[in-house]
């Protein structure tokens, strides 16, 4: 699958497969500058062992390689771990005709795209990630970045790779909590732009063995709706703020939780709340906001947030930090419809409270609201 050049970015491919050891490499020899300048895989820890595997091939194509082992998971994000890899670099001398290979989840991709956005102003990345959500959403489109003590991914910058590799052989390692989670952007897709999604899930409401090919179309549909519409809009000045559905709501429930809810589980909880208030403005009737709550849960997603509960200002507060936000106003991606997506939609308080209050209290008879 190819993501479409646009004015600000050159197209490239998503090798999507089952073991393309090979492709990495492939990958860093069509790269600008061809992996020359020497080459650095920074990776998970959890990672090391294909990483290693990785190097191997690098090496034997005659390139100079490094690998820079990173903390897994979102606590990575962060300058401390940025300024790590900046020395690593330096001290390996990777120069402008050199190359980045991402391998792990989607806080580890975010990471090394922004080093190597950052490092000499712009290297290329080869993005290999490794786990579901990485695959579908994180590693496809160029948004990458860092957290701050004022909120979830503040600073970065958009610098598209130059291929990404999804190895679904991978998910062979995923603990199936992370699997489950990544579910949560493939859900938001399907409520987006592709309904055929929430009908392959609804289908067989469980979470997809991770070699099945249930998984292997599910990433081909999510990959094929974010290629499309980031290479329409790679800079967010308008569609691509599809993608942020349920977003306004899902950062707001990390950054109060200290992270300890998995990105994919507060996406599920946010579509909710967003579904909640378009309901509130007319623009989603019951069925449809019900239908929210069956698809994530079929997918074994929460679809609450009982923690919330008398928590609306702490989270109202951190929902102003969105991206979305214009004039100090707070602009919503909503849907009229299934697939029927729009933006820029400025609610009333109350009715973000309402909305809150309606996802915060915890499901008759049900315990869906707490992250495994
Ligand atoms: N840039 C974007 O467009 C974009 C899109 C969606 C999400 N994100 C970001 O992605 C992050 C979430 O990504 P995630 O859900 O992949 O979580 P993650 O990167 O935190 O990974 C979860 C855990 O699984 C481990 N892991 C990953 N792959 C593995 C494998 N194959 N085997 C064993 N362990 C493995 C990781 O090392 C980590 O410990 C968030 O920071 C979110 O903001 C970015
Ligand atoms: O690619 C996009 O654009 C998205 O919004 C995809 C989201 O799933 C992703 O979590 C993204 O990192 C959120 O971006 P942000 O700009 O709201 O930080
Ligand atoms: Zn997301």
């Amino acid at each position: 699958m190819t993501v479409p050049g646009t004015a600000a970015a050159r197209p490239y491919d998503v090798v999507i497969g089952s073991g393309l050891a090979q492709a990495v490499t492939d990958a860093v020899a069509a790269a600008p500058g061809a992996g020359a300048g020497g080459v650095a895989i920074v990776h998970a820890d959890a990672l090391a062992a294909p990483a290693a595997d990785y190097e191997r091939a690098l090496s034997t194509a005659g390139l100079r390689v490094t690998r820079i082992e990173v903390p897994g998971g979102e606590s990575a994000k962060h300058t401390g771990v940025l300024n790590q890899i900046w020395e690593q670099l330096g001290a390996f001398h990777l120069g402008r005709d050199g190359c980045l290979v991402g391998v792990g989840g989607g806080a580890t991709t975010d990471l090394a795209g922004f080093a190597a956005a950052t490092w000499l102003r712009g290297v290329p990345i080869v993005q290999v990630p490794t786990s579901l959500l990485a695959m579908v959403d994180a590693a496809v489109g160029g948004k990458t970045g860092i957290d701050t003590e004022a909120g979830k991914n503040l600073v970065g910058a958009f610098h598209p790779p130059t291929a990404v590799i999804d190895d679904l052989a991978a998910l062979a390692t995923l603990p199936v909590a992370e699997l489950r989670a990544g579910m949560g952007e493939v859900v938001k897709c399907g409520f987006i732009a592709d309904p055929a999604i929430l009908d392959r899930v609804l289908a067989a409401p469980a979470v997809p063995a991770a070699d099945s090919p249930v998984i292997a179309e599910l990433v081909a549909r999510a990959v094929a709706v974010k290629a499309a519409v980031v290479g329409e809009d790679l800079t967010e000045s308008g569609l691509r703020e599809i993608l942020n559905y349920g977003h306004t709501y899902a950062h707001a429930i990390e950054k109060v939780t200290d992270y300890t809810w998995r990105h994919g589980e507060a996406v599920a909880v946010g579509c909710v709340f967003a579904a909640e208030v378009a309901h509130r403005l007319g623009r989603l009737d019951v069925a449809a906001v019900a239908l929210h709550r069956r698809a994530f849960a079929a997918a074994g997603l929460p679809v609450a947030f009982p923690q919330g509960a008398g928590a609306f200002d702490a989270l109202y507060d951190a929902m102003t930090s969105d991206k979305k936000v214009r004039a100090g106003r707070l602009r919503m991606v909503l849907l009229d419809g299934i697939a029927q997506p729009v933006r820029g939609v400025e609610p009333e308080l109350e009715v973000l409270r309402a909305a809150h209050e309606a996802v915060t209290a915890p499901p008759a008879g049900a315990d869906a609201g707490d992250p495994a």
